[in-house]
C-alpha cells in the first residue's frame, strides 16, 4: 500500500477496534465485529483507499458508518483533514468518541444527511470518497456540490462493479463527471475482491 504503519497506529487501530466491539454489544453499529472480520474488512481495507490520498487533500467521507474509511485514514496520515458525515446519530457519537480518545486534530464527524450539508458548506473537498454507501449515480450527485473545482471521488466498491459502471456512465456524463480508473483488488485471507472507482469533473473539449 506504499504506507508506513507505525507501533502508534497498530496501538491506535486495536483501541479503535476494542471500542467497536464494545459499542457495538450495546448499540448496533456494523456487522462485522470478529477480530479477524474488523482488521481485514475494516482496517485493511481503508488502509488501501488511504494508500491512493496525497497529503494536501482535506477528504469527506460520505454514508462513514462506524468510520470507515475516515478513521483508519486519519490514524495512518494525522496530517490530512477529514470530515465524515452519517445520518445516523449513534455512529457519530461513537466516530466522536474514538476522535477524542486518539486526539485526533483535523478531524470532524457530522451528524446529518449529505444533502443537507450542500447548502450549508462552501464547496472545497479535494477528495470525497464512500463504502457501501450508493449507487455511483447517487454518490456523484450527492458529491459534486462539495467537491473543490480539481477534487476526485473515489468510491469504494465490491464485487461485480462491471454492470453498475455501464449503467451510470452516461449518466455521470450528464452531470460532468468521467471514470479514470478503477482498481480491483483481494482482501487478504481470502475476505473477498472488492474495487476502489476513481471519478473526476470532465476536461473541458
Ligand atoms: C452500509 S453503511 C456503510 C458504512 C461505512 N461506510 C462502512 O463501509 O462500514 C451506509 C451508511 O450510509 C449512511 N447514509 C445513508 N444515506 C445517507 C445520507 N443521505 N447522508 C448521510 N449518511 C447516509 C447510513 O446511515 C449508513 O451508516
Amino acid at each position: 500500500m506504499g504506507l508506513e504503519i507505525s507501533e502508534e497506529s497498530i496501538r491506535a487501530f486495536e483501541l479503535f477496534a476494542d471500542q467497536l466491539k464494545k459499542w457495538n454489544r450495546k448499540i448496533n453499529l456494523t456487522a462485522i465485529i470478529s477480530d479477524e472480520e474488523i482488521a481485514v474488512k475494516h482496517i485493511i481495507d481503508a488502509l488501501i483507499f488511504a494508500g491512493c490520498v496525497r497529503d494536501d487533500e482535506r477528504v469527506l467521507d460520505i454514508g462513514s458508518g462506524a468510520g470507515v474509511p475516515a478513521i483508519p485514514l486519519k490514524i495512518v496520515k494525522p496530517s490530512v483533514p477529514v470530515t465524515s458525515v452519517d445520518a445516523v446519530g449513534k455512529k457519530i457519537l461513537f466516530q466522536r468518541h474514538v476522535a477524542r480518545l486518539l486526539k485526533f486534530d483535523g478531524f470532524e464527524a457530522i451528524h446529518g444527511r449529505v444533502e443537507e450539508l450542500c447548502g450549508t458548506r462552501s464547496h472545497g473537498f479535494d477528495l470525497i470518497t464512500s463504502r457501501a454507501f450508493s449507487r455511483l449515480e447517487q454518490f456523484v450527485g450527492l458529491a459534486a456540490p462539495l467537491l473543490s473545482g480539481t477534487g476526485r471521488l473515489i468510491a469504494m466498491k465490491g464485487p461485480g462493479v462491471a454492470d453498475e459502471i455501464k449503467a451510470d456512465e452516461e449518466r455521470l456524463a450528464t452531470l460532468g463527471f468521467e471514470i479514470v480508473s478503477v482498481t480491483p483488488y483481494r482482501l487478504p485471507l481470502s475476505k473477498g475482491e472488492r474495487n476502489l472507482i476513481e471519478i473526476i469533473l470532465r476536461k473541458a473539449a
